[in-house]
C-alpha cells in the first residue's frame, strides 16, 4: 500500500516536473513587439525550400540562406535577408538561438547586425538578420576567393583602420552604451560582416553575455562556463574562467593583428606555439608603402595593449576606438602631406597599389619595406603575451630611429 502511494507520489511529482519544463520551453519571452516572427512556411518559400544553391555558409551553429522575404507582413515591400537556421544537432542550440533572439532584438547600432525577426516552429530555430553583400572581414583578409562578382582587390589601409573603428564602437557600445553591459565573446574576423559600403557590422551573439546595469559595476564579472573561439580567447579567462568585458578586448586585439598581417594570426600563433617557436608576423605586404609609420606605431601599439596578458592590464574599448580613430587621422595627415609634396614634385600618386614583385623596393617616407617588417617581427606578440610594454614600446621606437638616421 505504501509503495503504491510511493509511486503516485513519484508520479505526479515526474509529471509536474515534465509540464514545468514544457511550460519553460514554450514560455521564453517571446519579444515579438520588438521583431517580427516568421512562420515556417515563410522561412521556406523565402529560401525556396531550403535550396543549397542558397546557402551562403556554414557555421558551429547551423547553416545560412539568403532569402527574400516579405519582412513587414503581406503588404510589406520583399527585402533580401539572411535566414541562419540553427542546428538541430547541437546540443546547445535552441538555448544559444534564444540567447541570440533575446539579446539582439534589444541592441541597436550602426555597427551591430540588424535582426529582423526569428522563427521557432516544428523544432526549427532559425533567426533572419540584413544580408550583408560584402561577406565577412575574413573572407577579404584570408579567403578573397570566396568574395562572389566582387573585385577581390585587397582591402585598403584606410579601409581597414575605418572597419577596426566600426567594430570598436560596436564593442564599446555593448560594453558601456545600453542598461546591461554586454560581453560578446566570440569577437573575431569571421563575425565582423560588411554592408555594400563596407561598412562593418558585428554578428554572432549566441554566446554573449549580459552584465549587470552598466552604472553599477566599473568591470562585469561573470562565473561561466568558458567559451570562444580558440586562438581569439582571453587566456587569463580561459585559465581563471572569469568573464570581464576585458576578454572581448584581448578579441579585438587578435582581430587587429590579423588586419594588419591579412593573416589567419589567431590559429598559427597557436600552431607555432604548440611547435615551442615564435609567430613570425609579417605586415601584409599589400600594405607596405601605404601605411604612414606614426600610424603604423599607434596601430601597433594599440594591438599589443589589446593583447595583454591580464585584462587590468589591456586599455578599456572607449579608449581603443578613441586610440584608433586618432591612427586614422594619423594616416590621413600623412598621405595629405605625401600627395602634396609628389604635388609639388611632380610624381605620380603613391596610392596607386604597386604591384606585389615591387613591395621589397618600396617606402612610405623612406622607411623600407624590410625595416617595417624586421621592426614588427621583433615586437610583436613574445611583448604582447609577457605584457613587457616597455620592450614593444623600445621597438616602435627604433623603427623611428631608422627613420631618422635614413631621411
Ligand atoms: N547577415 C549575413 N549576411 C551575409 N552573409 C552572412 C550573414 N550572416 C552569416 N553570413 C555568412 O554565413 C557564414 C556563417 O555564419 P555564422 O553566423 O554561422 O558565422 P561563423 O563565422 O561560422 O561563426 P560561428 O563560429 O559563430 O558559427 C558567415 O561566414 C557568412 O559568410
Amino acid at each position: 500500500m505504501e509503495r503504491t502511494a510511493q509511486s503516485v507520489s513519484r508520479f505526479f511529482s515526474l509529471r509536474k516536473k515534465k509540464r514545468k519544463e514544457k511550460k519553460k520551453q514554450n514560455d521564453w519571452a517571446f519579444p515579438e513587439e520588438l521583431c517580427r516572427r516568421f512562420t515556417l512556411a515563410e522561412i521556406s518559400a523565402a529560401t525556396q525550400c531550403f535550396d543549397q544553391t542558397l546557402c551562403i555558409g556554414k557555421g558551429g551553429f547551423g547553416t545560412v540562406f539568403k532569402g527574400r522575404i516579405k519582412v513587414d507582413g503581406d503588404e510589406g515591400r520583399i527585402d533580401v535577408v539572411a535566414i541562419k537556421c540553427f542546428s538541430k544537432y547541437s546540443r546547445h542550440g535552441v538555448s544559444q538561438f534564444r540567447a541570440e533572439v533575446q539579446l539582439l532584438c534589444q541592441l541597436r547600432h550602426p555597427n551591430l547586425i540588424s535582426l529582423i525577426g526569428f522563427c521557432q516552429e516544428n523544432g526549427e530555430c532559425i533567426i533572419v538578420y540584413d544580408y550583408m553583400p560584402n561577406g565577412t572581414l575574413s573572407d577579404y583578409l584570408f579567403h578573397p576567393a570566396n568574395i562572389k562578382n566582387k573585385d577581390p582587390f585587397p582591402l585598403t589601409w584606410k579601409q581597414r583602420l575605418k572597419i577596426c573603428i566600426g567594430v570598436a564602437r560596436a564593442i564599446h557600445y555593448l560594453h558601456a552604451g545600453v542598461k546591461h553591459a554586454v560581453i560578446h565573446r566570440d569577437v573575431k574576423c569571421s563575425l565582423v560582416l560588411l554592408d555594400q559600403n563596407l561598412v562593418p557590422k558585428l554578428s554572432g551573439f549566441a554566446l554573449s553575455k549580459m552584465g549587470p546595469p552598466v552604472l553599477s559595476n566599473v568591470l562585469i564579472k561573470l562565473n561561466s562556463r568558458v567559451s570562444g573561439t580558440i586562438g581569439y580567447l582571453d587566456p587569463e579567462y580561459a585559465l581563471s574562467g572569469e568573464l570581464t568585458e576585458k576578454s572581448d578586448v584581448f578579441s579585438f586585439g587578435m582581430v587587429l593583428l590579423e588586419v594588419l598581417c591579412a593573416k589567419s594570426v589567431s590559429r598559427e600563433i597557436l600552431e607555432c606555439g604548440e611547435r615551442g617557436e615564435t609567430f613570425p608576423a609579417m605586415i601584409d605586404p599589400f600594405l607596405m608603402g601605404k601605411v604612414a609609420p606614426d600610424c603604423l606605431k599607434k596601430f601597433m601599439n594599440i594591438t599589443v595593449r589589446c593583447a595583454r596578458g591580464t585584462g587590468a592590464e589591456r586599455p578599456t574599448m572607449g579608449e581603443v576606438q578613441v586610440e584608433l580613430e586618432c591612427a586614422l587621422e594619423l594616416q590621413e595627415s600623412a598621405d595629405a602631406v605625401k600627395q602634396l609634396k609628389e604635388f609639388g614634385t611632380g610624381a605620380s600618386t603613391s596610392l596607386v597599389p604597386l604591384p606585389a614583385h615591387d613591395m621589397e623596393d618600396y617606402t612610405y617616407e623612406n622607411i623600407s619595406f624590410s625595416e617595417i617588417n624586421e621592426t614588427f617581427c621583433n615586437m610583436y606578440l613574445r611583448e604582447s603575451f609577457s605584457t613587457d610594454e616597455a620592450a614593444s614600446v623600445d621597438s616602435i621606437a627604433s623603427l623611428d630611429s631608422n627613420r631618422e638616421a635614413i631621411t
